[in-house]
């Protein structure tokens, strides 16, 4: 059964400088005078003196299948690093995180696609790597195909697609092989209008299969329709949890 634990999650890097001096004093000035919601909040020192940025900060929820997670909050809040938490890109410092099932991560469009490669070739090097059949392979290329609209730029390497194609292949791949655990960051919604349309089709066609949605995104209107709670991020700590409408409501009018 699909599942996320994180229990206690803190995330930070540390920053190696040639000449850190400069950014030392600067960031223990921005330390020692910052406001708790100022840019420079989540910079600091550690016991050996060494400066890092400490980007999230003791984060715990759980997700259950059918939880479809926004996680919402202003620039550098920690949304992206949390789903590479999630993704297991990144090592929990502190605390753990624990994801059972299949996952699929929309996170990079870069993430596993091959630009020397076409974009068949990238569908079946992947299908490779999970193992699936050859009858399956071919199945789920059809439906990249019908999905991602490419034409023959499907047969063409992917270094020459713009970034729109890219995005339309990585999400069709990506949703093709039904993930039980779908990763999301928004840079998909960068497709165009008729893209957007047939991505929230499909990715609700994905959430009725009772997955778990975790999804990033600047735009209320996503999540009000796509997700069943928000937690809404700020400087790397959870700042509220809890029902769309009213976390919405509080980080707007915030
Ligand atoms: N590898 C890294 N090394 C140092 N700092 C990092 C690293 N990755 C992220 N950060 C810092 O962590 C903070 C949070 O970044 P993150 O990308 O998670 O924010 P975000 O909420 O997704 O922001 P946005 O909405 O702008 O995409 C930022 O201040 C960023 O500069």
């Amino acid at each position: 059964m699909a599942g996320i634990d994180v229990s206690g999650l803190s995330i930070s890097f540390p920053i190696y400088h040639g000449d850190s001096r400069t950014l030392k004093k600067s960031m223990a000035n921005a330390v020692s005078g910052m406001r708790r919601s100022g840019p420079a909040a989540h910079l600091q020192e550690d016991a050996r003196q060494r400066v890092i940025v400490s980007v999230l900060n003791d984060i715990s929820f759980r997700l259950n299948p059918g939880d479809r997670l926004g996680l919402i909050g202003g620039n550098g809040a920690g949304k992206t690093t949390l789903l590479r938490a999630l993704a297991g890109i990144y090592e929990p410092v502190v605390g753990r995180v624990r994801v059972s099932g299949t996952m699929g991560t929309l996170l990079d469009t870069n993430l596993g696609m091959n630009p020397e490669l076409t974009g068949a070739e990238n569908v079946r090097l992947r299908c490779l790597f999970f193992g699936i059949s050859r009858t399956k392979t071919a199945q789920i290329l059809r439906d990249v195909e019908d999905f991602a609209e490419l034409g023959a730029f499907l047969d063409m390497p992917v270094k020459t697609y713009s970034s729109g194609m890219v995005v339309r292949l990585a999400f069709g791949l990506a949703t093709a092989i039904a993930p039980q655990v779908l990763l999301m960051d928004e840079w998909f919604m960068a497709g165009d209008a008729t893209f957007i349309h047939k991505a929230r089709a499909r990715l609700e066609s994905l959430v009725e299969q009772a997955e778990i949605l975790v999804v990033s995104s600047h735009q209320p209107e996503i999540m009000r329709q796509w997700c069943t709670r928000l937690i809404w991020l700020e400087n790397g700590v959870i700042r509220m949890d809890g029902a769309p409408e009213a976390v919405l409501d509080a980080y707007l009018s915030a």
